[in-house]
């Protein structure tokens, strides 16, 4: 049986009352999100913090079925490795930006049990990710600096996401940073797949909608292509 590219959408609860982050994350959920987007960052790697370990363990004792994914926007992915696994992530995913042995670390996510994934900033070149596909799950290429919710999309990389997906028909490709319904034709039909939405979604008067309107433009895209093959 051939496998094939599914679009999923992952909301990013980062620009949203995170003093309410279990209702935040179960009503995204409610809405049809496909998977939460948990933004980790460490005031190291980008210049801001968000929260770690510990709160993602609480969060993952209040929803016990959703998929998390970690965005590590840390200098020291490997050391959030097995903390994080026994949080309750599904998907553990890392800048390559800050460490030599992408590799290594991505084996030892996959020893914690989680499907690993390889980001880049806009300013890294794709050959420098695309080196480590055959060792991750999916590839993330950022859509603005990482760091703060609300930033302008940028459509220069899409070209990467291109790139991408003429050479891997069947890799996860995700994008992240100013991502909705104004940018999602660009997306979808450069081939991402992995969507990750922040304000667009968590602002939006219509979650739900909002949710069902990205999914919907990246699956016919998807589909668009399956039947020219
Ligand atoms: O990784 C991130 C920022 O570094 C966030 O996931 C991203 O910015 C989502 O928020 P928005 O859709 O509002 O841009
Ligand atoms: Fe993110």
């Amino acid at each position: 049986m051939s496998r094939s590219l599914k679009a999923l959408i992952g909301p990013s609860i980062l620009n949203s009352d995170l003093s309410k982050l279990f209702e935040e994350s179960q009503k995204l959920m409610d809405n049809g999100a496909d998977y939460l987007h948990l933004d980790v960052m460490d005031g190291h790697f980008v210049p801001n913090l968000t929260f770690g370990h510990p709160i993602v363990k609480c969060l993952r004792n209040h929803i016990k079925d959703a998929f998390f994914e970690t965005h590590m926007m840390v200098s020291r992915p490997e050391q959030w490795i097995a903390p994080m696994a026994d949080a309750g992530v599904n998907q553990y995913t890392f800048h390559i930006e800050p460490v030599t042995n992408v590799e290594e670390i991505c084996r030892k996510i996959k020893e914690h049990g989680m499907k690993a994934g390889v980001a880049i900033k806009p300013g890294t070149p794709v050959e420098e990710v695309e080196e480590y596909i055959s060792v991750a799950d999916m590839v993330l290429i950022m859509t603005v600096e990482p760091g703060f919710g609300g930033q302008k999309f940028m459509e220069d990389q899409m070209a990467k996401v291109q790139y991408l997906r003429k050479h891997y028909p069947l890799l996860n490709i995700e994008v992240d940073g100013g991502v909705g319904p104004s940018t999602i034709d660009c997306c979808a039909n450069a081939g991402a797949n992995m969507i990750v939405s922040g304000t667009a979604v968590t602002g939006s008067k219509d979650q739900m909608a909002t949710i069902k309107l990205l999914r919907d433009t990246v699956q016919t895209a998807i589909d668009k292509v399956k039947n020219t093959e």
